[in-house]
């Protein structure tokens, strides 16, 4: 799944290595990997961010070279006050997915942007929770800088990054580092490095490693793996059950981020970066039900997910599945606004109130604590005329031109009312009587 969402070609015959080397965290002294030939190659990963100006996306591409299955190794643990490493071998022998990236990144923003998209793109296959804190998915960068027109420089690789922020700091750390060895005309290493969170720079982690030799041969204990594409191509005696097929697979393929994000746009008329918020977040379902609920624009109500529901998940550092407040619930209070039974900043009080107590409907608050929209037009002619009263220096401004202080008597009427005064009449009246 992780190959095709990522525009790969399927090797229907993929083989097993045994890739040796000598060190604690690897027990057998060997790990299978898929060096020769791997089930997933030559694909791309297309990702967007955006740069200065919100609104403007930048798209770029980067080319996957392969993708293998492998043995995860141990974890080597270093306790720097005893002075010694422990290894934590509970992964050792388990098996993994590794994407290999051609290196068509410039800087960690970029590789940043583009192990984002990985994530959404795994997390919606389902293929990879994708959690660096929590070592689901790891990352090395591999590193070098070169002048424009030679060839890439030497590489370094960055190990222990353990989350995306990291990994760019790490990388632009690096960048700099080899820049400033380069222009002192010294030779970089190829070395693995670690990355330091604390001191935000890269540390050498092993000796230089030189050229290796793996003595690579093929796994004796795991014969190729063999896919198919189709019920047709299977060959007699194998049912369609027992076999993999590519076309199945592909069927199965759910809607992968970025077409989430265009679908959102030309569907509702969302800005881009709108849609990048929602598919970040995992707000998209929310939003959808919610629009089902509601006639309001979705210019209007994009607003209310992206900013109040994703504002009350952060603070209370909760998932918008433990929302206690329905998009359907939601729905109802945005009807109040759009029907013209509350005003704006009444329905973000209601909203509030609601999160504060979440048996209580959007439309029980407005009535328990009487917050309807003052429509009344003698009553409203009443409380603009006392605000016009004690301001007559506003009225006098108004009349001598400044027809923006026009606001500032709205705001006192706002006030006044506490929110429950229809603006579009007050304005009305406010105008009639500073003329
Ligand atoms: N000159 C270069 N500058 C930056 N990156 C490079 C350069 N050459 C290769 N790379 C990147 O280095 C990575 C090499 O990864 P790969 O897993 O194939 O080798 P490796 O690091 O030796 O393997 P492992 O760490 O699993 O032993 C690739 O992502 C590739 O894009």
């Amino acid at each position: 799944m992780t190959g095709l969402a990522l525009n790969c070609t399927i090797n229907k015959k993929s083989l097993f290595d045994r890739k040796h080397y000598f060190y604690a965290d690897l027990p057998a002294g060997y790990q299978i990997t898929q060096q020769r030939r791997p089930i997933a190659v030559d694909g791309m990963l297309t990702y967007s961010f955006f740069r200065e100006k919100r609104s403007q996306v930048i798209q770029k591409h980067v080319h996957i070279k392969q993708i293998q299955l492998e043995q995860d190794s141990g974890k080597s643990l270093h306790d720097d006050v005893r002075s010694q490493t422990l290894i934590d071998l509970n992964r050792a022998g388990v098996g993994l997915m590794e994407l290999v990236m051609e290196p068509d990144m410039n800087c960690g923003e970029e590789a940043a942007a583009a192990v984002r998209e990985l994530q959404l793109i795994l997390q919606a296959l389902g293929t990879c929770q994708g959690n660096m804190s929590e070592g689901q998915m790891r990352v090395d960068a591999n590193v070098s800088v070169h002048r424009p027109g030679e060839p890439l420089g030497i590489r370094t690789e960055v190990k222990n990054i353990n989350s995306v922020r990291f990994m760019a700091r790490a990388i632009d750390y690096e960048i700099q580092r080899q820049i400033g060895i380069v222009q002192r005309g010294e030779a970089v290493q190829n070395e693995t490095r670690a990355y330091d969170s604390k001191s935000g720079k890269t540390v050498p982690m092993r000796d230089k490693e030189g050229l290796r030799d793996y003595r690579f041969m093929p796994e004796p204990n795991l014969p190729p793996l063999i896919i198919y594409e189709d019920d047709t191509s299977l060959p007699s005696g194998i049912e369609p059950c027992q076999a993999v097929l590519v076309q199945k697979i592909k069927e199965m393929l759910p809607e992968l981020p970025s077409v989430k994000r265009e679908r959102l746009v030309q569907t509702y008329g969302i800005l881009p970066e709108h849609s990048f918020t929602l598919v970040s977040e995992g707000l998209t379902e929310y939003f959808e039900e919610l629009m089902k609920g509601t006639k309001k624009e979705p210019k209007k109500v994009i607003g209310w997910v992206t900013n109040d529901l994703l504002g009350q998940l952060k603070q209370r550092d909760i998932s918008v599945i433990q929302s206690p407040i329905s998009p359907a619930a939601l729905a109802e209070l945005l009807e109040l606004q759009e029907s013209g039974h509350i005003s704006s900043s009444i329905a973000k009080q209601v909203y509030q109130e609601m999160w504060d107590s979440p048996d209580k409907t959007a439309a029980q608050i407005v009535q328990e604590q009487d917050l309807g929209l003052i429509c009344d037009m003698t009553e409203l002619h009443n409380i603009c005329q006392k605000v016009i009263d004690s301001h007559p220096e506003m009225v006098r401004a108004i009349r001598n031109g400044k027809k923006t202080v026009v606001n500032k008597l709205m705001g006192l009427v706002r006030k006044e009312t506490k929110g429950r005064a229809d603006p579009v009449l007050v304005m009305e009246i406010l105008k009639q009587k500073t003329s």
